[in-house]
């Protein structure tokens, strides 16, 4: 039974179409990372999976059943992007009351404060929280009733790079226990070992889904070689030269190395020739960053993209 399953999913706001033909699926036991500019869609996809808003055409199945049945909801954990609490109560008091709501165990409650760290706090009024003590609460109540499925959307704002590795840390286990994540951010760095997948949207468009490795496939970028010549550069160069029939940019660095820009069909080609050159001392290889694949994707329009698509 998947955690959700959007099928050829459209949406429009009043006359504004936000979503055309998603298909996007999330399985127990995976994290998927949804990535896109500002506006991209991705809060209305969480919403349509919430049962907040229906399509206009597809079908959204959650948890084996439909979005926005009460049988289904109470076993979905979300944090929205931006989380509010009455000022005056206490954290505890706070979390009990949504528990209470949820139908929750309530001796989860100082557990549940306790892993996101905030057993010193709990006590104290929210109005004293700092804007990352806030966002800890809002996960504590997003984790309310062991979720299912747990939608977080930027849930890393607001949190130190402490807090963040530790929330990481957190939503694995909770994988590896068979919860199924969706992690919606803009904060790209740092995500990448975390994730099991990742969708990028792009004006309401699924332009790529898939592990890193089938994006990378997807997106062909080109694979950074860094090179220390064993003898002279410009006996490196010539190898690389005659090895490569369309060998990318390459480039002298300061530190007297050459970085090459391959094609990935042609990297193994390359890299043996230049093993069995006897020119090369040293060599290391970059791929492209999870950040380079969603800039790809996203295109140079990513900044004009920001602030809305419309
Ligand atoms: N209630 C609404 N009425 C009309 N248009 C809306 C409404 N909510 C969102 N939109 C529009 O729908 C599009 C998608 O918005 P959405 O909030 O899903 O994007 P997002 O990817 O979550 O963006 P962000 O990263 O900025 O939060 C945007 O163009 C937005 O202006």
């Amino acid at each position: 039974m998947s955690c959700f399953h959007l099928e050829n999913v459209s949406y429009r706001y009043d006359k504004s179409p936000v979503l055309h033909g998603i298909d996007l699926r999330l399985e127990p036991g995976e994290i998927l990372g949804l990535f896109g500019h500002n506006g991209a869609g991705k809060t209305t996809c969480i919403k349509l999976i919430l049962g907040l808003m229906t399509p206009n055409q597809g079908s959204v199945s959650v948890l084996g059943g439909h979005a926005g049945d009460p049988q289904v909801s109470q076993h979905i954990g979300y944090l929205p992007e931006n989380v509010m609490f009455y000022p005056q109560l206490t954290g505890r008091e706070i979390l009990t009351h949504f528990a209470r709501l949820k139908g929750a165990s309530l001796q989860q409650v100082p557990r549940l404060l306790e892993q996101v760290g905030l057993g010193d706090a709990m006590n104290a009024r929210t109005k004293t929280y700092s804007k990352g003590m806030r966002q800890r609460l809002g996960l504590a109540q997003a984790l309310l009733g062991e979720p299912k499925l747990l939608m977080l959307d930027e849930p890393t704002v607001g949190l130190d790079p402490v807090a963040t590795a530790d929330l990481y840390r957190l939503l694995r286990d909770l994988r590896d226990g068979g919860t199924g994540i969706v992690l919606c951010s803009h904060v790209l760095p740092g995500v990448e070992p975390y994730i099991d997948r990742a969708a990028i949207l792009t004006n309401g468009a699924l332009k790529a889904a898939g592990d890193l490795a089938a994006l990378r496939r997807q997106a062909n970028m080109p694979v950074t070689l860094s090179l220390d010549p064993a003898n002279s550069i410009s006996a490196l160069e010539k190898v690389i030269d005659r090895a490569s029939s369309n060998s990318g940019l390459i480039l002298r660095t300061d530190s007297g190395r050459l970085q090459v820009d391959v094609q990935p069909r042609e990297k193994m080609t390359l890299l043996n020739a230049v093993m069995a050159s006897g020119e090369v001392a040293d060599i290391s290889i970059h791929q492209p960053s999870l950040e380079d694949i969603y800039v790809h994707f996203i295109g140079s329009g990513g900044l004009a993209h920001r602030g809305g698509s419309k």
